[in-house]
């Protein structure tokens, strides 16, 4: 009997519409002239030394909107929510690029770029290397690189040749198999995502429950569902050295102060070894 096809997931149907966008844009910017502009753009920040500690590190997220929540807030200026970030003392600021689900943009990630000298991660679903040239010409010094979006090779392809452009990879996974794939691929930075990206269902003991698969050189960043200082006192206690942020800071009154705050509640972990 055949075997039945399984149904696209919500992760499936996002990168289904990047690599239609992404389509426009490599014919408006072809590789090579995406490759001169990566020539005269300055050298990628390294955020590892500052991200393994001590204490929890934040990386902040601009985030407008999202597949599981919908509209999240108004960011009519991403540089100003930007500062306030870097003010309040996130060792990075995380800017969401996928236009059609999150309503972000390169453009985004530009503009951020030419307002604070904070390490950049260019949050999108990349699945090919024309999208890494296009992270590093927009300024970014980090990308993300979705397990459960790519196989293995190429997994350990575009992690090769992020790390060759200066980009410092944060490499995605939601359970313990994934770690496997991500160490394989050499990830030395390593984000356990509460949320199932193919159900959209957070999962609130993911971090507990995949990190000790982690070895103790690689960072661990926890990432989605972090509500308040005392869910970053709780991931500081299950080892994380980062969390990453998106809505709570989005929604907050004061962005930089719920930095501040976060920092705080973290500030006991001790720092993470080199490898
Ligand atoms: O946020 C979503 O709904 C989402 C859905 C599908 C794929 C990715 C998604 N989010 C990307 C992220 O990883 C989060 O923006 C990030 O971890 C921050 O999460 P949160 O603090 O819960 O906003």
């Amino acid at each position: 009997m055949p075997a039945t096809p399984r149904a696209a997931s919500v992760l499936d149907e996002i990168i289904a519409g990047v690599r239609e966008d992404l389509a426009a844009r490599e014919q408006a910017l072809p590789l090579d002239a995406l490759r001169d502009l990566v020539a005269d753009t300055a050298p990628a920040l390294d955020p590892m030394p500052v991200l393994r500690g001590p204490g929890v590190q934040v990386i902040a997220e601009v985030k407008r909107a999202s597949p599981s929540k919908g509209h999240l807030a108004d960011i009519p200026d991403p540089t100003v929510l930007a500062a306030r970030y870097a003010e309040g003392g996130a060792a990075a600021i995380s800017v969401l690029t996928e236009q059609r689900r999150f309503k972000g943009s390169l453009e985004d990630l530009r503009a951020v770029r030419a307002a604070v000298p904070t390490p950049l991660l260019r949050k999108d679903f990349l699945v090919t290397s024309y999208q890494l040239w296009e992270a590093r010409a927009a300024g970014a010094d980090l990308v993300l690189l979705i397990v459960a979006g790519l196989d293995p090779h190429e997994l350990a392809e575009l992690h090769a040749e992020a790390v060759s452009l200066g980009l410092t990879p944060l490499v995605e996974v939601h359970d313990e198999d994934e770690v496997g794939v991500a160490l394989d691929a050499g990830a030395r930075l390593v984000g356990v995502n509460a949320r199932d990206l193919r159900t959209l269902e957070v999962h609130r003991d993911a971090f507990a429950r995949v990190a000790p698969r982690i070895p103790d050189g690689v960072v661990r960043v926890a990432e989605s569902g972090v509500r308040d200082a005392a869910d970053v006192a709780d991931l500081a206690d299950q080892g994380a050295d980062v969390v990453l942020v998106g809505e709570a800071l989005v929604r907050t009154g004061d962005p930089a102060v719920a930095v501040r705050d976060f920092l705080a509640a973290g500030a006991g972990a001790p720092a993470r070894p080199p490898l």
